[in-house]
């Protein structure tokens, strides 16, 4: 599990272990790190020596880090220029070593090709959009991408232009090849549009780690978590003792909803599977193995619900909705299910539930339930709806977030655009309810599902374009990779 925090808690954690160094410890130690890649990345384009960089310099702590990680650059034969966002506000200590090393101060950012650019506009003191020469700067550094030939971008501790706490972007802001942070993770590396500028991430540590005292912002997991967590069924296991996931998905209008919930749900660990809704049939003939009805009245006991996917919303759909919500056991609501939640007397349901509940909107979905989109802090928002409606909510978008009423938050970094397919969204609610029916705890279930079901679009990506039922067959690969050998 990675861990972000934010800025305020990055800067206690700072005062604290700046009291136990020398004066300029820290930057030393970040502007190693930073130079240790930059100098990595010209070897792989082509070496160090006579290669060309040019630091863009603000006028706080940030610039200064870029400065040292330029002198020893220079140290080691690349040509380095730095261009101050300030003349007369540059880090002088940073200023006078990169001159020392035989870099120098240019008027101009990139007025003649080069290998590496290095942003150090602004870093975690960085406030609203950019403005004024930083503004100007960042234009001059976004022209021609690496991709394309144009020089490497390495942002220092996060890419100028974004909001360190929340991920949003504001205004025009670096896109990065690389960022090298410090200390610790921030929430914009790992939430919001600006994780996508960040680029590849490299945590340099620089001894803060024992001086942060308070919860992450938001969490990160990774393969040996969510491997840690998968149910493995056992010896004494049967299909029952695996879990009994029942779906509530698909209609006559949607019955290709109901078949990739389904498909969503066999991939995961419950051992039986019920339907019950309108595309009994259509089921049937794709999962011969699920034991369907078509009221959920009538679908037997099972372990978790998933209700909504292609649902509906008419008087059939909402007697559904009631029949589920009045089970005893944790209830995954997606799609047409969350939009019914806006009725005043499915929201006293809610409130008398007392078995977890998992809402798993898109921005749509939420902002007909919260009133307001999630806005440009998207973390606060699926927080804020989590404690409202006191569910887990997995807010989806390109960096997912999962958000518990008791203020945990989580984010996903597995998915990729080609998850943008109508009905990925119901081969996950399938997916996370057969997790519940396993026994995993929301969070964890929420947190798990929307890690394979990101892999699951990267594996269909590498074949052709995706489709949603290319990601249920993608799935039991990913799933079954991330499952432990059965015991
Ligand atoms: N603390 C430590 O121990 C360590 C810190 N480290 C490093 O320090 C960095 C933090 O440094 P920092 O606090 O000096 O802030 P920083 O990110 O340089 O930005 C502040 C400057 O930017 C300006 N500015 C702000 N917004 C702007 C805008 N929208 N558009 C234009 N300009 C804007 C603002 O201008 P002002 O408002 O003052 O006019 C101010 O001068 C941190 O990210 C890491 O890299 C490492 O060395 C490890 C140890
Ligand atoms: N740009 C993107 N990058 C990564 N994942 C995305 C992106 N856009 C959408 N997704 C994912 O695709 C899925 C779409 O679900 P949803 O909007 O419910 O679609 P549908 O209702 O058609 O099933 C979600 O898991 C979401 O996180």
């Amino acid at each position: 599990m990675r861990a972000a925090y934010r800025v305020a808690d990055v800067r206690s954690a700072e005062a604290a272990l700046l009291a136990t160094v020398p004066p300029g410890a820290l930057m030393a130690r970040a502007a190693a790190g930073l130079a240790r890649r930059c100098g990595q990345l010209l070897s792989e384009r082509g070496g160090r020596y006579g290669s060309r960089a040019v630091l863009l310099v603000g006028p706080g702590d940030n610039g200064g880090d870029a400065l040292f990680a330029g002198a020893e650059l220079a140290r080691q034969g690349v040509r380095v220029s730095a261009v101050a966002v300030v003349p007369d506000r540059i880090h002088a200590g940073g200023l006078a070593a990169l001159r020392s090393a035989g870099g120098r101060l240019a008027d101009e950012a990139l007025s003649a090709p080069c290998d590496l650019v290095v942003d150090g506009i602004v870093g975690i003191g960085g406030v609203g959009p950019l403005l004024g020469r930083a503004l100007a700067l960042v234009g001059a550094v976004t022209a021609v991408p690496a991709s394309a030939g144009g020089p490497v971008v390495v942002a220092v501790d996060l890419p100028s232009g974004v909001s360190a706490d929340t991920g949003d972007v504001p205004g025009p802001a670096v896109r990065a090849d690389v960022t090298v942070t410090f200390g610790c993770l921030k929430p914009a590396l790992v939430v919001g549009p600006a994780a996508e500028l960040a680029g590849e991430v490299e945590l340099v540590d620089i001894g803060l780690g024992p001086f942060v005292r308070a919860e992450p912002a938001v969490r990160v997991a990774d393969d040996g978590d969510v491997r840690s967590w998968w149910p493995v069924p056992g010896p004494q296991s049967d299909k029952y003792l695996r879990g009994v996931v029942a779906l509530a998905t698909g209609s006559v209008t949607y019955p290709g909803a109901a078949v990739l919930s389904v498909g969503g749900a066999a991939a995961g660990p419950a051992g039986l599977i019920r339907y019950a809704g309108a595309a009994r049939e259509q089921v049937l003939t794709r999962h011969p193995q699920v034991i369907a009805a078509t009221r959920v009245a009538d679908a037997g006991r099972a372990q978790a619900w998933v209700c909504g996917s292609g649902l509906g919303s008419g008087a059939r759909a909402i007697a559904d909705l009631r029949a589920v919500l009045a089970t005893p056991v944790p209830v995954v609501l997606d799609a047409d299910a969350i939009a019914m939640l806006v009725d005043g007397a499915m929201a006293e349901l809610l409130r008398a539930r007392r078995a977890p509940l998992v809402l798993t909107p898109h921005d749509g979905e939420f902002a007909r339930l919260a009133g307001a989109p999630p806005g440009a802090d998207r973390v606060g928002a699926a927080l804020r709806l989590a404690a409202w409606t006191n569910a887990v909510v997995l807010l989806k978008g390109s960096r997912t977030i999962v958000a518990s009423p008791d203020g945990q938050a989580w984010a996903n970094a597995t998915g990729c655009a080609a998850l943008a397919t109508a009905g990925a969204g119901d081969v996950l609610a399938g997916l996370l309810g057969s997790l519940l029916a396993a026994g995993l705890p929301p969070v964890r279930a929420a947190v798990a599902a929307a890690y394979a079901h990101g892999l699951a679009g990267r594996a269909a990506a590498r074949v052709g374009a995706v489709t949603a039922t290319d990601l249920v067959t993608a799935l039991p690969t990913v799933t079954g990779s991330l499952t432990a050998p059965c015991r």
